[in-house]
């Protein structure tokens, strides 16, 4: 580990191990916001392409091109590139895992699901740096997975009998004498708790990655850090002044959850319990409140806009403003009520017809503007999908209304510098330009590239366009009140 050591010394970083938490990456120099504090590529990835998935991505760089115009790798079938350049990168590592992947009888071709083959690639990967064809450096050998926790003695007896089923199917394909498949298992409780999603510059998920050095970054639920990919490259970048000694922080899960969802989330997938600044006010009546707007439910005055708690004979649920109690049957009914809705929206006939799931998401919006407060993380996701919804459908002005009624939410759950309320802005924006508003976009597109050249940088393709858009939108409203005059 002293390669490694010796690695982040050079990017003013450093190891540490803290008894609570294990190895940690501490800054030994001041780090500013939006500086990039370490990047990484991958030692192994794939895309989301799974068999059903109707648009595939690159291999290399993980874009889908419209009209899906990739080349497929003639071979194995299982490959796609968008040019010679990601084909060119990805060729040593291909080149065996074609051979593996080509021989493969049909019923074995359909159990490729994305970690099954990030497991194959994981192998393939450190026989290619073994045997020399590819080389091993400070941030990049096999001795830094071996290195990542698996929890292999906490996780439960379903994972384990999982992860041993599916450490079989690996060894079945890859066919090599002596390999260990009790550390496949294991490596595959190591990727439950270190491989990252690769999301694009719009946070959609696009990938699966295993970056072992930003793997020793602890989460906590405010973080000082954030991690965002260029392609497949990892950066994490300061979203807060880091002073030197300060551990770097990014947080593994979304964090405008209550604590008790946040904890539960933590506890099942990186089996840990937070003891973050959020974390620690849990009890505390800010917290309690905190949880109750987000996800606990209202009091049926409107004038009075209180958060309900569980009443002491548990027969309903109390306002904690003016003490009015409510129903736990009128509760009972409407939560029915929108769980049905919900089982219709995830039904093929509404996913597949946008204007069908508007209709539905918004009967779910009405029972859930009467049950929780207007600023729950359960309405705001409903008029999420709204939004995106109507904006498939191109009807710009409702969803310029969606959007713009989803900002406070944002504005309250998240700090104010994180990518979420920075798209969202984005969105706002451009909806806004697009419908003539162009004073009101040029606010929106600024407050996005406040926030987002923090989060993103200003050199990704994403981050010019964004920037151009913004040059746009004030040229044009300087010209719109020059000829007002
Ligand atoms: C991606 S690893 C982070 C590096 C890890 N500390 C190590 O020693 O390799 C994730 C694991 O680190 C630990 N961890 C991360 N954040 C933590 C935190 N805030 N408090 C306690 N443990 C934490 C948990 O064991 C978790 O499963």
């Amino acid at each position: 580990m002293e390669d490694l050591q010796s690695g982040l010394q050079n990017r003013k970083l450093s190891l540490s191990t803290l008894p609570e938490k294990g190895r940690s990456l501490l800054a030994t120099r001041d780090f500013y916001p939006g500086e990039v504090i370490i990047s990484q590529e991958p030692y192994v990835c794939v895309p989301n392409n799974s068999s059903v998935s109707p648009q595939k991505r690159c291999d290399g760089c993980f874009t889908t091109i419209n009209n899906n115009v990739l080349s497929r790798c003639s071979r194995c079938q299982l490959a796609f590139y968008c040019g010679t350049a990601c084909q060119r990168s990805e060729w040593k590592l291909h080149r065996l895992e074609c051979e593996v992947l080509s021989s493969l009888h049909k019923y074995k071709r359909k159990s490729l699901t994305p970690s099954i083959r990030l497991m194959l690639r994981l192998y393939l990967r450190r026989k290619l740096q073994n045997d020399k064809i590819i080389p091993s450096t400070a941030m990049d050998n096999y001795n830094l997975v071996e290195a990542l926790v698996a929890h292999m003695s906490d996780i439960t007896e379903e994972q384990l009998v999982l992860y041993a089923q599916m450490a079989n199917l690996v060894n079945s394909i890859l066919e090599w004498p002596g390999i260990n498949i009790k550390e496949i298992a294991e490596n595959f409780s190591k990727f439950a708790c270190n491989a990252h999603t690769i999301c694009d510059s719009e946070l959609r998920p696009v990938g699966t990655g295993l970056y072992p050095v930003i793997s020793i970054i602890n989460h906590s639920c405010l973080p000082n850090s954030v991690l965002v990919f260029e392609g497949s490259s990892a950066l994490v970048r300061a979203v807060q002044h880091i002073p030197s000694g300060t551990e770097v922080l990014i947080s593994y899960i979304e964090t405008a959850e209550s604590t008790m969802t946040r904890q539960k989330a933590l506890k099942e997938q990186y089996l840990f319990t937070c003891t973050c600044p959020r974390c620690s006010k849990v009890g505390q009546y800010d917290d309690i409140q905190e949880s109750a707007i987000l996800e606990g439910y209202k009091c049926k005055s409107e004038k009075c806009g209180g958060f309900l708690l569980r009443t002491t004979d548990g027969k309903g649920f109390q306002c904690q403003g003016c003490g009015l109690i409510r129903d736990k049957e009128e509760i009972k009914r409407i939560t029915t009520e929108i769980k049905l809705l919900s089982e219709d929206a995830s039904k093929p006939s509404a996913t597949c017809n946008y204007q069908e799931a508007i209709s539905i998401y918004k009967r779910i919006e009405k029972l859930q503007t009467e049950l929780f407060h207007p600023l729950s993380i359960n309405l705001m996701h409903t008029r999420e999908k709204i939004l995106k919804s109507l904006m498939e459908l191109e009807h710009w002005t409702e969803a310029l209304a969606y959007c713009k009624l989803t900002i406070p939410f944002y504005q309250r759950v998240y700090p104010a510098v994180h990518p979420l309320p920075g798209l969202q802005y984005y969105t706002c924006g451009k909806l806004e330009w697009y419908l003539g508003d162009t004073e009101e976009a040029v606010k929106s597109l600024t407050k996005a590239v406040d926030i987002l050249r923090i989060t993103h940088g200003t050199n990704t393709p994403f981050m010019k366009d964004l920037l151009m858009k913004l040059e746009e939108a004030r040229t044009e409203a300087s010209y719109k009140f020059s000829s007002k005059e």
